[in-house]
């Protein structure tokens, strides 16, 4: 089979277009500074194009996994990029090479790094909410785009959404297609992906996973960017798989203090176990949440309320209905 050619996973031959090249990576590109991220069968660099002086991730992919031979779910990753080239919030391939060993992915570089680091910031470095509204809108975007093409991301997570710049707050890109699929086949994708906190109660339950199986990662993001607390992770991993079977989630004040209801309502219609009673990607860009009916600011509402309730202030007529916090 031509190598624009390959057997995906599920049985479905996908084709690309990008031309793998054969002579040096290092020809093209230097490696500058530390590794950007490393999984089991990768790391990320960060290199400079010679020709040009841009900045790229080089994704470094051995094609050896376990004994086994793994391009094809390399190509599959490469085909998913290709896409989802027109996508904005996804991010970009450049070029690819290939070794002896490695299939070398040339990839835009997002320099803001993991929305990770600021889901576990101190106050002053953790997101707003209105921070949450707007990178949430782009998240879901982008998924939506990926769901209109059938594809699913299956590893949506706070380490896999990069930031273009940190400060001051640029826009998301998702990354890592790793364990992506594309729904076209009527075949029933059941493997267990993912990563445990995030991953929905079907893929535990070894039901048909779908796009629905994204929109449950989605729920659990939003939940851990508006509060640094990821709902589900038990001091174990079978508890955290307790937790995510059972829908176990706190929407106390305790965790949700300072966020508004709309926020909660919102994470509320992803993280529920049926997968067909989930909101879809395109309902949540519909959400009020997300449309100007929320009240982001809760600490400047809670002062103006606090105001209001003393007795030499009475709320005007066109006063906005206060929005009371989770
Ligand atoms: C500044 C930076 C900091 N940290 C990471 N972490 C990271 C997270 C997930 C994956 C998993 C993957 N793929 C790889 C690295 N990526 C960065 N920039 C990237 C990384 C990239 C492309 C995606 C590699 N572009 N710009």
């Amino acid at each position: 089979m031509p190598d624009s050619m390959t057997m995906s996973r599920n049985g479905m031959v996908s084709k690309i277009q990008t031309r793998i090249r054969t002579d040096a990576f290092k020809n093209n590109y230097d490696l500058v500074g530390k590794e950007l991220g490393r999984g089991k069968f990768a790391v990320v660099k960060k290199c400079v194009e010679k020709s040009t002086g841009k900045e790229h991730a080089a994704k470094f992919l051995r094609k050896r996994r376990k004994g086994q031979d793994c391009r094809v779910d390399i190509i599959n990753e490469i085909a998913i990029l290709e896409s989802a080239a027109g996508n904005p919030f996804v991010v970009s391939l450049h070029e690819a090479y290939e070794t002896a060993s490695e299939i070398i992915l040339v990839l835009e570089c997002a320099a803001g790094g993991e929305i990770f680091n600021q889901c576990v910031a101190d106050n002053d470095e953790a997101f707003t909410e209105k921070d949450v509204i707007r990178l949430a809108k782009q998240i879901l975007t982008g998924v939506a785009g990926l769901h209109r093409n059938n594809v699913v991301h299956l590893d949506l997570k706070p380490q896999n959404v990069l930031l273009t710049r940190a400060h001051p707050l640029g826009d998301i890109r998702i990354v890592d297609f790793g364990l992506s699929r594309r729904m076209d086949s009527m075949e029933e994708v059941r493997e267990i992906l993912g990563t445990p906190e995030y991953v929905a109660p079907e893929v535990l339950n070894y039901e048909p996973i779908s796009t629905a199986t994204d929109m449950w990662s989605i729920g659990v993001l939003i939940y851990v960017m508006l509060t640094g607390v990821s709902p589900f992770l038990g001091d174990e991993k079978q508890e955290t798989f307790l937790n995510i079977s059972q829908v176990n989630v706190d929407y106390s004040q305790d965790v949700f203090e300072g966020v508004s209801s709309l926020a909660v309502d919102f994470i509320k219609s992803l993280l529920v176990k049926n997968p067909r009673k989930r909101a879809t990607a395109e309902e949540c860009l519909k959400h009020p949440w997300l449309n100007g009916h929320s009240n982001p600011l809760p600490h400047l509402h809670n002062a103006l309320r606090s105001s209001l309730d003393e007795p030499e202030n009475s709320p005007s007529e066109s006063e906005p209905e206060l929005e009371s916090p989770a």
